[in-house]
């Protein structure tokens, strides 16, 4: 147990993680097999994809487009239940992109007689989802990026998900269909985020990447981002939670393990102004991993990438989880809505006892595609604005007005030496106003 001291926060370490500050050579890695297959796909096109979907996923095929039938064969074998909810759950999600939609609205002012400046959202036009699905089926990752685009007003969403160790992912399928995706491909991973980008002979390139998955799909999206948009950096899943001496320890040790069940590499992160709450949750934690099933991901991500820090005050422990800018927040207090406004840097908030990150993560409605890696110090999360894009347009029908921006443009431009503008405000000023068109003082 340490104290540590920086220099504003003083903390107590309960657990530090084993393996955090020795990942660097991997993300090195990372780097480079996503450069060298994106290249390769650049150089290769379908047959490079093919060649890394068998690498990568031991999947082989002639297209990887899946034909309608073959939805309908794999909508038809999901348990009818699991249908319902995915409408169900589709339906939060519409309603809260909705309400965001309405938010965004186009305007038109008219600044001076005749002079109109407005703004519009427009949709972008073609969109390439991600739907992971490398270790578990992530089919409320359909309903988070493609209908959210969908409701965004875009045209064309071209969806790319793996296999599941060999299988077809029915649900994610049916998900995929049912958020209105117009084209469905089994591919995963950095030939899924290549092909989409960079197009190939049977993959028309989309003008925007979406969607969350692992550490290679992350970098791939990151290494194209410039050439084609990108929603934000949404790498493995982070957990923060900020509890204090009334939080429940049994509540808040199966939280911190349900993120940390998404792979080897997903941080889990207390911060408390209780020691007692922090032992506890230790003891927990210690006695729930043998136990879960997906202990594999959740025991070397708790191991590696586990913490545990006493505060004295939650103001420290706020000023804390503001410094790690996680992708989920989990406010366990007694006041849990002062993190509100107390709170600068997180993908999104869970605030109290009676939500949880998997309430965001399947069913509530707000999105769960959120930044992760610090990525939160300057984006939010995934929304329906993602997809628009925020244009102007101007006009002016009173020929006085005209005149008299061409005379006030003609100094403008002048003042900064820029001759060509100028003489677009001059020739207006003469044409619709009082002055002649004389460009020998500019000589
Ligand atoms: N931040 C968010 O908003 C958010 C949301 C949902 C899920 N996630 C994250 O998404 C991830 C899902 O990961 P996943 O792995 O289950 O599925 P995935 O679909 O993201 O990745 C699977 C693909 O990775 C590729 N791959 C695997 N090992 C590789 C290797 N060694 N080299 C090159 N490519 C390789 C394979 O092609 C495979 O198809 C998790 O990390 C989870 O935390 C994040
Ligand atoms: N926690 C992930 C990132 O927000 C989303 C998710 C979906 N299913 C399970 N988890
Ligand atoms: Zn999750």
């Amino acid at each position: 147990m340490d104290m540590i001291e920086d220099t504003s926060i003083r903390y107590t370490t309960i657990k530090a993680p084993e393996k955090r500050h020795t990942q660097k050579g991997s993300a090195q890695d990372v780097r480079e097999t996503v450069a060298a297959a994106l290249e390769d796909i650049r150089q290769r096109g379908d047959a490079a994809v093919r060649e890394y979907s068998n690498k990568f996923d031991k999947y082989d095929a002639d297209s990887y487009l899946l034909t309608q039938e073959q939805v309908d064969e794999a909508i038809a074998r999901v348990p009818e239940q699991t249908i319902e909810d995915i409408k169900y759950v589709q339906a939060q999600v519409r309603r809260m992109a909705e309400a965001q939609l309405d938010s965004l609205k186009d305007f038109e002012i008219e600044t001076l007689p005749g002079v109109h400046l407005g703004q519009k959202n427009v949709p972008i036009t073609d969109v390439g989802a991600y739907i992971p699905g490398g270790k578990y089926p992530l089919l409320a990752s359909a309903h988070m990026t493609i209908l959210t685009a969908k409701v965004a007003g875009v045209q064309r969403v071209a969806a790319c998900t793996p296999l599941i160790r060999g299988e077809m992912p029915d649900a994610t399928i049916a998900a995929m269909h049912l958020a209105g995706a117009d084209e469905i491909y089994l591919l995963g991973g950095i030939q899924a985020i290549g092909a989409m980008a960079i197009g190939t002979e049977s993959i028309r390139p989309v003008n925007m990447l979406a969607g969350p998955g692992n550490a290679f799909v992350a970098e791939a999206k990151r290494q194209l981002y410039g050439e084609v948009g990108i929603d934000l950096f949404a790498g493995p899943t982070e957990v923060l939670i900020v509890a204090d001496e009334e939080a429940d320890p049994f509540i808040t040790a199966v939280d911190l393990l349900s993120q940390a069940e998404h792979g080897p590499d997903s941080p889990a992160v207390l911060i408390t102004t209780s020691r007692e709450v922090a032992e506890q949750t230790q003891a927990h934690i210690d006695a729930l991993l043998p136990e879960m099933p997906t202990k594999d991901f959740a025991e070397p991500a708790w191991r590696d990438w586990g913490e545990i820090h006493v505060v004295d005050t939650l103001d420290d422990a706020y000023a804390l989880a503001d410094e790690y800018a996680f992708e989920h927040v989990q406010i366990l207090t007694a006041e849990p809505r002062e993190a509100l406004e107390k709170m600068h840097n997180y993908g999104a908030l869970f605030l109290g006892e009676g939500t949880c990150v998997s309430y965001g993560d399947k069913s509530i409605g707000t999105n769960h595609v959120l930044p992760t890696r610090g990525a939160a110090r300057y984006t939010g999360g995934l929304w329906v604005g993602k997809f628009l894009r925020t244009v102007t347009y101007q006009e002016i029908t009173n020929t006085e007005s005209s005149a008299f921006f061409g005379e006030l443009t003609g100094r403008a431009a002048r003042a900064e030496s820029f001759e060509g503008h100028a003489r677009s405000g001059d020739v207006r000023a003469a044409k619709y106003g009082q002055a002649t068109l004389d460009w020998s003082d500019q000589y």
